[in-house]
């Protein structure tokens, strides 16, 4: 609930710029702050026939608890949007049956079909987490992060390789499929692509762990940190969720990625702090001038990426990289010592210069 407390005191997250409820600004928040007066009475009773079972009292408690989760998944979605995100976290369900709320929730919650690629992947992986959080509880994965070897310097190997070249330091990715060009390599041993990167100068590698979209997995990241590489690894993961981040911790990762076009800036902000805790590098990724923005505007973050990729049309455009270099944002960068990954569509020296003279440094 931390968000919902610094909401209230953020101009940056101000609900009052959300377009699509037709009712004063922030009545939604004020409802939720205030307790929602849930209905019990209108609450239909699905009594428990046998004695022993559930009783009427823990019904409407489990009503009242699925009404209350919807709302904070409404919440959630009216606050990312406000900070300009079009990825919806979750697929928009309809209201619990017994909700009593206003009629322009329901009316929100047509069009049960992902509107692109990115929103697909989030939606999938938002089910995938829950899964996996069952089997594996948070608690759980606090013990064996205890006894965990440290992590390696990813923001040091991209300065020193940059220092040592006066090139871009370079993370090499070890990706078997994308959804943009599908199976990239048939023959995908993912330990010996990584030694092959690190022979061949890389600073860094990235890891894909995302199984149904990109053909990676954990069980890679896991096998090529245990090769013994010197290379610190990224987990390119769709971060929805801290959990996922203590899971790369003890799959091996040094840094983790995290995507501005998911996460509002409160998770970010959040995120940062726990990759800090867990000794992980967070690579904050952009695509356009809100989200850089968005992350300039939050403490402690040292590396971002630009992505010349919109992860929601696919199209590629290396120019995005100077755009968002020119100017404030480029100053700001300067001065807060932050380093710029470039990334996406660099296939030639040349692109390579042209990010580089834009200002990227990795
Ligand atoms: O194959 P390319 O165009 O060289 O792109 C690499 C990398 O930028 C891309 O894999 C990527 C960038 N951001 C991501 C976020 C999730 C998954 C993948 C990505």
């Amino acid at each position: 609930m931390e968000g919902l407390i610094s909401l209230k005191s953020s101009p940056r997250t101000s609900l009052s710029s959300f377009p699509s409820f037709n009712q004063p600004p922030n009545s939604f928040a004020r409802r939720f702050s205030m307790d929602l007066p849930l209905r019990r009475s209108s609450f239909p009773a699905i009594r428990a026939q046998q004695p022993g079972t559930i009783s009427p009292k823990e019904e409407d408690e489990e009503d009242a608890l699925k009404v209350k989760e919807w709302e904070v998944g409404m919440f959630q979605n009216e606050v990312a949007a406000s900070q300009g995100i079009r990825i919806r976290r979750r697929p928009p369900t309809s209201p619990p049956l017994h909700y009593v709320g206003p009629f322009e929730f329901r009316l929100q919650n047509d069009g049960n079909t992902p509107r692109n690629i990115l929103e697909e992947i989030v939606w999938h992986k938002d089910t995938e987490v829950s899964q996996m959080k069952e089997r594996k509880p948070l608690a759980t994965l606090k013990k064996f992060i205890e006894n965990a070897p440290l992590t390696r310097d990813f923001v040091g190997a991209l300065k020193a390789a940059h220092s040592r070249t006066g090139l871009p330091g370079l993370i090499a990715e070890v990706k078997k499929a994308s959804p943009s060009r599908g199976i990239l390599r048939e023959d995908f041993d993912p330990v010996e692509i990584a030694r092959a990167y690190e022979k061949g100068g890389a600073a860094c590698l990235s890891v894909l762990t995302d199984e149904k979209f990109f053909k990676g997995s954990f069980e890679n990241l896991e096998a090529i940190r245990n090769a013994g590489l010197q290379c610190p690894l990224l987990c390119k993961e769709f971060v929805i969720d801290a959990w996922q981040i203590y899971y790369a911790r003890i799959k091996g990762a040094d840094a983790i990625l995290l995507i501005a076009a998911v996460l509002p800036d409160l998770d970010i902000r959040y995120m940062v702090k726990i990759c800090k805790m867990l000794g992980l590098a967070a690579l904050v990724e952009v695509h356009d001038e809100r989200e850089m923005d968005r992350v300039l505007g939050i403490d402690g973050i040292e590396l971002i990426g630009i992505n010349n990729r919109n992860l929601e049309t696919f199209e590629v455009d290396i120019s995005n990289t100077k755009k968002l270099l020119e100017g404030e944002h480029g100053q700001l960068i300067h001065q807060k010592d932050i380093i710029v990954v470039g990334e996406s569509g660099l296939f030639t020296p040349d692109h390579v210069g042209y990010v580089q003279e834009a200002g990227v440094k990795a």
